[in-house]
């Protein structure tokens, strides 16, 4: 996917300040960069819910991605099971007025599975911890079998376990060939991903200063001068 002079934002001033970058195909990569960067307004236009001021993704899939976000767009007090929320993601497939046919509740059960929320299938969404939420979410955007899955900072809260199986998860998924650009503070998932893609202050940061950036994110603590 190609991205050419994107610029976008949300009032006055541009927050994406022309980003010029190749993110491979059938492949897994970070989008790294402080808080404010642009991270998550870069994949809300790859998702196609910010619309750019100018620039041009290309090709434009005719395919809705899958934007997993850091919160699920309904409030916790919806009476909705795992299971539930992980069914929506079938609506892009289906429409949500018809029912489930067997493929789909077989795409449902894989996704419960490879999430390792198979257990918490019918259980509500507001009972929940908010590790387990954010698993229930990546199963919903895995079940919409899209080949562009954006997640933004998928592995926030997970304990250790729970972020192996998101990266490994992670990688699964760009084998089968999906294209998976995840935004993310994880030094380990950082590390994991083929491809990074360095922003700095709305704009691609510059070889010098990615590694710069890099350096920062993936040295542990004690590691630093
Ligand atoms: N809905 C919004 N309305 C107005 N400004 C916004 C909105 N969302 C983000 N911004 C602003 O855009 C800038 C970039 O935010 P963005 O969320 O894209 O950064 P980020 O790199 O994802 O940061 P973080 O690491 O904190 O998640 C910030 O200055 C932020 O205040």
């Amino acid at each position: 996917m190609m991205l050419n002079d994107l610029r976008a934002g949300y009032g006055e001033g541009d927050v994406l300040r022309g980003i010029d970058a190749e993110i491979p195909e059938g492949a897994v990569t970070a989008l790294v960069g402080s808080n404010g960067s642009g991270k998550s307004t870069l994949l809300g236009v790859l998702a196609g819910t910010i619309s750019p001021r100018t620039g041009t993704v290309t090709p434009r899939r005719r395919v809705r991605p899958a934007f997993v976000v850091q919160r699920g767009a309904a409030p916790d007090s919806l009476p909705l099971t795992v299971r539930a929320t992980v069914a929506m993601g079938r609506w892009a497939h289906r429409g949500f007025w018809r029912p489930l046919n067997r493929h789909d509740r077989a795409v449902i059960d894989r996704c419960l599975e490879r999430t390792g929320i198979a257990d918490l299938a019918g259980r509500r969404l507001g009972e929940l911890s908010g590790g387990q939420r954010r698993r229930a979410l990546l199963a919903q955007g895995l079940a919409q079998e899209t080949d562009l899955l954006l997640l933004d900072e998928p592995s926030t809260g997970l304990d250790h376990e729970a972020g192996e199986r998101m990266r490994a998860t992670i990688a699964e998924v760009a084998a089968e060939g999906v294209t998976v650009v995840h935004a993310t503070h994880d030094p380990e998932e950082i590390r994991a991903a083929a491809h990074r893609l360095v922003l700095d202050r709305g704009r691609v940061a510059s070889p010098s200063a990615a590694e710069e950036l890099l350096d920062r994110f993936t040295l542990a603590p004690t590691d630093r001068g």
